[in-house]
């Protein structure tokens, strides 16, 4: 008997381009969303835009709350949902980068009300997916959350952003080559449920990016149009999936590890970055991927290298090392690599 089913939920408005902050206020009331409206925000992007969506909010006709997070931790998650059960809004409004997005993301998660995502840096893609990511001790939570039910993505905040933070979206898109990788060994080795169409969507994200890298410019408008359309649509692949694994492998359980080990010392993309160059090649050796994502990398000025993160070389090597033991989930580093492997990929590598 056929006994399959699958619930794919996804954002209802997406709308992405020039000014289109603006238009923040009719892509929720299209939502036909009650109550009061929260925004949470984090300093920098409440005066990039978080004021801005506030004042557009009232005109709705509710006068919007806003809370300002420091940190992307569970102790700030609680905050915002004490301040929601307090003030009882209708919905959450996240504005920033990933940190402001994944709290808004998952007090709205909690409580049981719709959140809308506006960011105001193209750096990951959790900008769009129904997952939070937050570090707790040595530990990282994937938590299942619930997708926005809509993106205001203005392409104009975002080429204006510092271009970093679109290298590392850059960075975060090109390691779905890897996460693939890994997804599809795990299913091999330990039938790991597997969504080809999830898997293709990630791999061909992660390839347009690569072909379009040579044309990715800071201050280009059109730039930041690439990179965040590569990041809704490797979201919506993680939708699909109803799991990170189309775009988190062992990269991921790397950069996860130097939070742990070096915490805010480079972005989440970057590292992962770096990531996916060491994880290509414990899958391929040096004949297979690592150096068509390395040149990517190089290409868009995302770093390459552990002096370019910013992270020692013992540092490195203990990530790498122990990633494996951040989270139940099976990629190449199956129960571990021992240090004198880890270092041999650092190097083949040039990353040490
Ligand atoms: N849910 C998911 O699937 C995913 C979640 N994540 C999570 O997202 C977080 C990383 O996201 P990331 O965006 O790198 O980190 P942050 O949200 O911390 O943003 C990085 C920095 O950029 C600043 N910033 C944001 N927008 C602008 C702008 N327009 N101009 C100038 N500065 C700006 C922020 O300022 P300020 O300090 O004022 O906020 C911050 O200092 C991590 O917590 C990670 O775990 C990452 C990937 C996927
Ligand atoms: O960063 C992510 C995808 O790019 C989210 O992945 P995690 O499930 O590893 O937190
Ligand atoms: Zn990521």
């Amino acid at each position: 008997m056929f006994e399959k089913s699958t619930w794919i939920r996804l954002p209802r408005n997406v709308v992405v381009g020039h000014g289109v902050l603006d238009q923040t206020g009719e892509a929720i009331s299209d939502l036909h969303l009650g109550g009061t409206p929260l925004v949470v925000t984090s300093p920098t992007p409440r005066e990039v835009a978080g004021d801005r969506v506030h004042r557009e909010l009232a005109e709705l006709g509710e006068t919007p709350e806003m809370v300002i997070v420091e940190e992307a931790s569970f102790d700030e998650i609680e905050r915002v949902i004490d301040v929601v059960e307090e003030m009882n809004p209708g919905y959450l409004v996240g504005v920033g980068g990933g940190k402001a997005i994944d709290i808004a993301k998952m007090a709205a998660a909690d409580q049981g009300l719709g959140f809308v995502s506006v960011p105001t840096a193209a750096s990951h893609d959790g900008i769009v997916s129904g997952r939070g990511s937050v570090p707790d001790g040595g530990n990282r939570h994937s938590v299942a959350a619930d997708p926005p039910l809509a993106v205001v993505a203005d392409t104009e905040i975002l080429a204006d952003a510092p271009w970093r933070l679109t290298t590392a979206g850059c960075a975060d898109i090109i390691s779905n080559y890897t996460a693939v990788r890994d997804w599809q060994l795990a299913n091999r080795l330990q039938n790991t449920e597997y969504s080809r169409y999830a898997g293709a969507l990630s791999r061909m994200t992660a390839e347009m990016l690569v072909e379009n890298a040579d044309s990715l410019k800071p201050g280009l408008e059109q730039s930041a149009w690439v990179v965040v359309k590569a990041l809704v649509s490797s979201g919506v692949a993680m939708s699909i999936a109803d799991s990170s694994r189309p775009a988190s492998g062992a990269e991921h359980l790397f950069s996860h590890q130097l939070d742990r080990l070096a915490p805010g010392e480079a972005l989440h993309g970057h590292q992962v970055g770096v990531g996916s160059i060491l994880t290509a090649y414990l899958q391929d050796g040096e004949h297979g991927e690592f150096q068509n994502i390395r040149s990517a990398l190089a290409t868009i000025g995302a770093p390459t290298t552990a002096e370019e993160l910013g992270i020692d070389e013992d540092t490195v090597l203990e990530a790498l090392t122990t990633a494996h033991e951040i989270r139940d989930r099976y990629t190449i580093l199956g129960n571990g690599i021992d240090r004198d492997a880890a270092r041999e990929a650092a190097t083949a590598t040039g990353v040490l």
